[in-house]
């Protein structure tokens, strides 16, 4: 087999109708790309490219704020306690994790924290991205388990799930005139939840590690979105779905911000795989783990195989 390169990478079209034949053609489709290559791209309408503009501009506002009241916001444990021993002595953007809650107070009282005095217009904004990327998440899920055959554990799986709404700025390389190879501006990981869902400007910089383990440029077409498996979901398929690793590399002379939902099992709650997803072709992986623990031993160890070495068998 040739050398793979990122542009093997589908690019999916959500837009149109949900007829029957279409969706469970997609479904297949979707799920191919996630067992290959843990990602895809998404072109998908119900976003209107007009709040994906709005949601840019709020984050300029708010990465403009002095850096003494971006500090108040301390972020929900234990995503916060990653966050701060990755950036010890390794390159990581400035990131936000809000929880994000159907009801949204989470978002209201960050929103008081940066603007005592009220900012509606980062706050509705910042409301409306993160349903509508709920919902995506919710609908790429729901495909996984109805092409596994198991879309009748999907109502309960969502149930048990949370998720968090990140917003990331990545500065720029400390000399873009000469950055030909580019900085490191997020190290390479695989994502730990269990699905994630990003959207960037229109500064380029994510690569994955592609199956001949070499980085590829993962180039973004304009307002779509990109996919990926976490560690999380590729335990739950008993490894049929490939968490695959990716970092960003900063080459311009332009800031890179995105923005992306964070789909997770619920604090408490046990992964376990599908008897379903369990035959003689795929014996059973990993045992039955609970995502929040996972997070706790990973954050202690930050090593490649987390899930491998905590839950594999
Ligand atoms: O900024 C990006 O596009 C990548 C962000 C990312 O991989 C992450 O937050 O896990
Ligand atoms: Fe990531």
């Amino acid at each position: 087999m040739g050398s793979e390169a990122a542009d093997e990478i589908p690019c999916f079209d959500f837009s149109g109708d949900d007829e029957q034949q279409r969706w469970k053609d997609m479904c297949g489709r979707i799920r191919e790309a996630l067992e290959t290559h843990g990602c895809f791209l998404l072109s998908y309408d119900k976003i209107p490219k007009r709040l994906l503009e709005d949601m840019f501009v709020e984050m300029n506002t708010f990465f403009d704020l002095p850096e003494e009241t971006r500090n108040k916001y301390l972020g929900p444990l234990p995503y916060r306690s990653y966050l701060r021993k990755s950036r010890i002595n390794v390159p990581w953007p400035e990131s936000f994790d809000i929880v994000n809650e159907p009801d949204h107070d989470q978002l209201d009282a960050f929103t008081k924290l940066m603007w005592p005095d009220g900012n509606p217009s980062f706050c509705e904004t910042l409301k409306s991205m993160s349903s509508k990327m709920l919902e995506l998440n919710r609908i790429i899920l729901k495909m996984v388990f109805e092409s596994y055959g198991v879309g009748k554990l999907y109502d309960a799986y969502k149930q048990d799930s949370t998720s968090t709404f990140r917003l990331l700025k990545y500065r720029l390389p400390p000399n873009p005139n000469n950055s030909e190879e580019g900085a490191i501006g997020l190290v390479p990981h695989t994502d730990k939840n269990a699905l994630t869902i990003l959207c960037q400007n229109d500064v380029q910089g994510l690569q994955v590690l592609n199956n001949d383990n070499v980085y590829v440029p993962l180039m973004v077409p304009d307002k779509a979105f990109i996919v990926f498996v976490g560690d999380s979901l590729k335990g739950w398929s008993n490894g049929r779905l490939k968490a695959v690793k990716h970092r960003v590399v900063m080459s311009g002379k332009k800031e890179r911000y995105s923005f992306g939902l964070f789909s997770m099992p619920k604090e408490g709650v046990t992964t376990e795989v599908p008897n379903e997803l369990v035959d003689e072709h795929h014996p059973l992986r990993y045992r039955p783990f609970k995502f929040t623990e996972f997070l706790s031993y990973f954050s202690e160890t930050v090593s490649d195989d987390a899930l491998e070495t905590y839950a594999g068998l």
